[in-house]
């Protein structure tokens, strides 16, 4: 390139007294010491028609440029500005990828007013789907700005360091042999991975929360129908037989006050209380906690859900993940904290595992659902076996092989039967052969928010 560069200097030189513009404007672009030369009187006006033609041709080359720059900052800002505001255009993002696995997302799916991981939603919900301790999902347009997609697939275990009293804790994966080869599930124990204050603390928390919607019946949900009748049929209810669609409150799959108040004491239920992160020092604690030793993410938890059950009470064999689901917003991973010990019964059982665990304060069992594709590996049915003797106390949290913006999040109250206390548990039976009835205080949002870790 020096060599050209040097010739073409050298002819602009021989022909700098003639007059084409060309050369003239070669001569000045490439030849400093030649500019010098041609600043004589007589070529005065040969410059100025150059200096002319040299002008319109930068004012040219300035103008593509300041359109190119401005088509360029355009492009970008509707790629950056359109890309979050509303769900349908969260359908551009479908091709980009997140999180620390850098897996793709599909964003569309979570907004397309798909309700059927709303499975506690009271309404519209089909009779034969499992109905287990799926939370509501609503839109909520401003936790969409903020969200960040991820995928929770594996787990990632640390041994929890010595503490006062406490010597170094490990997980122990609980080896089975039934469905060995090919179960995907994996169940992790370890002991006090609560201590005892925070047991204590939270079964506190929860009684008191317990005390006080306990003190009005509860409005009694079931999953539909046909569920219903095997419920009240179990009961020895004697209008059984007699019930209908009609006897649900409009829009619900729930029974009015009267009608629930006289299923008060003839089922049987647990009861869980829940609270959502970020509501209490203990939530962020804890969340980190499990996220440091057993690597899940908190992004991808749901809400955490204190239950007690009495003697006699039980939760039967289930999954924690919808069967056959393929949507991915599902639990991937469960973890449950014994949070005492329970004198006979209320063992946790994988029955396809032949694996049973008995509660013990501050233990800590973790397990995956589904596998590591998303799918919901039925080899993780399990059940609480009933307590036969003292009571029961859980805190679980779900984790999500794809978390949703509202996963977490308080939603909104669904379609409720009048009631004459706002403090109204609800009753949610699932469907009769793979679920039970769990009490709920969750008809107002009123949570466990004021529950401190004792002593912080
Ligand atoms: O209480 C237990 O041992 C298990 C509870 C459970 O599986 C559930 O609530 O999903
Ligand atoms: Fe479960």
């Amino acid at each position: 390139m020096a060599v050209v560069s040097k010739r073409k200097t050298a002819s602009v030189k021989k022909s700098s007294h003639g007059h084409n513009p060309v050369k003239q404007r070669k001569q000045e672009v490439t030849s400093p010491k030649s500019r010098k030369k041609i600043k004589t009187i007589s070529d005065v006006p040969k410059l100025d028609q150059a200096q002319r033609q040299n002008n319109i041709r930068q004012k040219l080359a300035m103008g593509v440029i300041f359109y190119l720059t401005v088509g360029i900052a355009v492009l970008y800002w509707r790629g950056t500005t359109q890309l979050p505001e509303i769900p349908q255009d969260l359908q551009s993002k479908m091709s980009e990828s997140y999180g620390q696995d850098n897996e793709k997302v599909n964003l569309s799916r979570k907004y397309n007013n798909d309700s059927s991981q709303n499975t506690e939603n009271i309404t519209n919900q089909p009779e034969n789907e499992s109905n287990h301790h799926i939370e509501e999902t609503t839109e909520d347009e401003n936790a969409i700005l903020d969200f960040i997609p991820t995928i929770q697939k594996n787990f990632k275990f640390l041994p929890y360091p010595a503490e006062p009293g406490n010597p170094v804790r490990k997980w122990k994966e609980i080896k089975y042999k039934k469905h060995k080869n090919t179960s995907s599930v994996r169940v992790y124990i370890m002991d006090n991975f609560l201590s005892s204050r925070e047991c204590d603390g939270l079964m506190r928390a929860h009684e008191n929360h317990v005390r006080e919607h306990n003190k009005q019946a509860p409005i009694i949900c079931f999953s539909g129908l046909v569920t219903m009748r095997l419920y009240l049929k179990q009961a020895k209810v004697s209008w059984a037989d007699k019930v209908s669609e009609s006897d649900f409150t409009s829009g619900t799959r729930c029974l009015n006050q009267s009608l629930s108040s006289q299923l008060n004491g003839r089922l049987v239920w647990s009861r869980s209380t829940s609270f959502y992160p970020g509501e209490s020092k203990f939530s962020s604690q804890y969340e980190e906690r499990v996220e440091h030793y057993a690597g899940l993410k908190p992004q991808n938890g749901g809400k955490f859900q204190v239950t007690s059950y009495g003697q006699g009470v039980g939760y039967k064999l289930h999954t924690d993940c919808k069967e056959h689901n393929t949507d991915r917003r599902d639990r991937f991973a469960t973890i449950l904290v014994y949070l005492q010990d329970v004198q006979s019964g209320g063992e946790t059982e994988f029955t396809e595992l032949d694996i049973k665990v008995k509660p013990k304060k501050g233990r800590a069992l973790v397990w995956n659902n589904m596998d590591a594709n998303g799918n919901c590996d039925l080899t993780s049915y399990h059940q609480a076996a009933t307590v036969q003797k003292g009571k029961k106390y859980i805190l679980q949290r779900w984790y999500y092989y794809e978390n949703f913006p509202t996963l977490g999040k308080r939603t909104w109250e669904p379609e409720i039967p009048a009631r004459t206390f706002g403090l109204t548990p609800r009753v949610m039976c699932d469907r009769f052969d793979s679920g039970s009835c769990r009490w709920y205080d969750e008809w107002n949002h009123d949570h466990l928010t004021n529950y401190r870790v004792p002593g912080n």
